[in-house]
């Protein structure tokens, strides 16, 4: 058998070389290629290991041929295209607890230089100025720290400033109070936290939720001297209303370790006062780097030489003989999970899934793991199958498994059923021949459809002509329908629309599905 062939094309730390030959792999070690380099050579490849360096482009991917997975030695997967990679079949994997205290230390001493404005006091001590009378810091202790996204650096970030004495507030829309209480922060809506917060440090993935977070209208709601910490990903604030409120004084520094555009070579934000940077460091410790090239070795390696699937971001994890069954079940459930993440409101306290019929003799782990891992697709782009229960638990979700082997209706049935404040919540799938996922049931009304792509759902009064209006006006945005589901409590009553297309719907055409006679909720879904 030939040996898989893996190419490390990010600075890695050389245990990962290490471990893919101990494994039985041939690895090549080329950095700093440009995309154009990259393409010519990725055919070669059966495994890519990466960190934020190398951009994993659906260009990249149509040249890489060969390549079956890609390991990201970090956490953030911005910089790969996951839709991309899934389609052509390629699994994506990182190592998501590898450098997470390692980045909090970074948002820590990034607080600490600039409540002392250490860079700019070390430099001008060095220039031979003995500036003592320019620099007049601030402390800590007893100040409020606000974090924005309390995961996993998140949580260790607060534990860190709790022990400086500091006060944390936290705004995480997917944080449970009793999480809060465990780590020890005041959960508060974004608001308070802008106006409370005397630092502000941020730790979400870069999503189309989180872009430009810290915009700057919100930026202009922050306290007169707040200081502002970014270790997460660029994206998150708007760097041109950033240089204008630290040119006003507004925001009394600000510490960015992360840049819209990589490697920011002249930012506007280099001539700002009170503003200090690093290069993406936030994971560059030695501790760190050996830890997560140890990682993405052996799961890039069990996958190429045994199959085995770790942490895998666009795939269920499971073993070769239960493969084949579970495969269909599993992708009907991820997308149940996902329909209910994406349609109901708020936390989700509870959530039940039950299986009738076939689906109920198999083993319900993998179909678990699959409908937690749709669920919580909407709080971290680190979820998979195997962390997706933990995290579940972690936020304090209540998961109940109920099995039915008798057969109802269908042969076979996933019924995911939420409980949100405005009552419980159910959608049901079920197998087409064994093998074609199908939605056929939704808040109660029957609906048949294959849940895929861009999609958008709508909730109206039965009435004539709707259906009529709603393709009139994709028509006009020249939008195309690929299906049409429709599916009613009854006659006159609250109807269901349901329909695949073939691009990202625009704002405007949902406020003005919005606006059509009838319209009760409209919402646009992703799968
Ligand atoms: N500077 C660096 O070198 C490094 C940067 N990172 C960045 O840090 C990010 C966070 O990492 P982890 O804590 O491990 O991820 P995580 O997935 O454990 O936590 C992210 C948190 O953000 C929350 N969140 C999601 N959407 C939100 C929203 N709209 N508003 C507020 N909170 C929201 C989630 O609920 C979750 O609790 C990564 O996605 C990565 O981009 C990670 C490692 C190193
Ligand atoms: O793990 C992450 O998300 C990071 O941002 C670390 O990036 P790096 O591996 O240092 O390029």
């Amino acid at each position: 058998m030939t040996k898989p062939k893996v190419l490390i094309s990010d600075k890695m730390d050389p245990n990962a070389a290490r471990i893919f030959e101990e494994r039985g792999c041939d690895v090549d070690v080329i950095t700093g290629k440009t995309p154009e380099e990259l393409k010519s050579i990725i055919g070669e490849y059966d495994g890519l290991a990466i960190r934020s360096s190398t951009k994993v482009t659906a260009e990249i991917l149509d040249a890489a041929t060969n390549l079956k997975v890609i390991g990201r030695a970090g956490i953030g997967v911005d910089n790969v295209d996951i839709p991309a990679a899934s389609s052509k079949g390629v699994v994506v994997m990182n190592t998501p607890f590898g450098n997470s205290i390692t980045t909090a230390e970074h948002a820590i001493a990034l607080m600490m230089a600039l409540a002392r404005q250490i860079p700019e006091a070390n430099a001008r001590t060095k220039a031979g100025e003995w500036p003592k009378s320019a620099f007049m810091g601030v402390e800590v202790t007893g100040k409020t720290l606000g974090l924005i996204g309390a995961g996993n650096i998140g949580a260790i970030v607060a534990s860190r400033a709790l022990g400086l004495k500091m006060k944390v507030v936290a705004y995480d829309p997917f944080l449970t109070p009793e999480r809060a209480i465990e780590i020890g922060v005041e959960k508060v809506d974004l608001e308070q936290l802008l106006t409370r917060a005397d630092f502000i440090t941020l730790h979400t993935p870069l999503t189309d939720e989180t872009r430009n977070i810290l915009s700057r209208e919100r930026l202009e709601k922050t306290k007169p001297g707040v200081r502002i910490v970014n270790c997460a990903r660029g994206g998150l604030i708007d760097e041109a209303a950033l240089k204008d409120m630290l040119e006003s004084g507004h925001v009394a520094g600000a510490a960015l370790d992360v840049f819209l555009e990589e490697p920011a070579k002249d930012s506007p934000l280099f001539g700002a006062p009170n503003f200090i940077c690093t290069p993406h460091l936030g994971a560059s410790t030695t501790e760190a780097q050996v830890n997560v090239a140890l990682q993405v070795a052996e799961q890039m390696a069990d996958y190429l030489v045994n199959g085995g699937v770790t942490n895998a971001l666009n795939m269920p994890s499971l073993s070769a003989e239960e493969a084949p069954k579970l495969k269909p079940y599993m992708a009907l459930a991820e997308n149940l999970g996902s329909l209910v993440g994406q349609l109901a409101h708020g936390e989700l306290p509870k959530i039940s899934i039950e299986t009738e019929g076939h689906a109920a003799e198999l083993n319900q782990k993998p179909i678990v793991g699959a409908v937690l891992a749709g669920l919580m697709k909407r709080y971290s782009q680190s979820v998979n199958m195997v962390n997706a229960p933990f995290m579940a638990k972690e936020r304090g979700i209540e998961v109940r498994e109920i099995r039915n082997e008798r057969e109802g209706t269908f042969q076979t049935l996933i019924r995911v059923t939420v409980a949100t404040s405005q009552g419980n919540r159910s959608v049901a799938g079920t197998l087409f021949g064994n093998s074609d996922p199908r939605l056929v049931e939704i808040f109660g009304i029957g609906i048949e459809a294959e849940l895929s792509g861009e999609m958008l759902y709508i909730v109206n009064q039965d009435v004539p002509g709707f259906i009529g209006r709603v393709g009139a006006l994709m028509g006009e945005y020249d939008i195309n329908i690929g299906t049409f589901h429709l599916g009613r409590r009854a006659s006159g009553d609250e109807a269901i629309i349901l329909l695949s297309v073939d691009q990202k719907i625009p704002q405007n055409v949902i406020d003005k599905a919005c606006a059509l006679d009838g319209v009760k909720v409209v919402r646009a879904l992703s799968f």
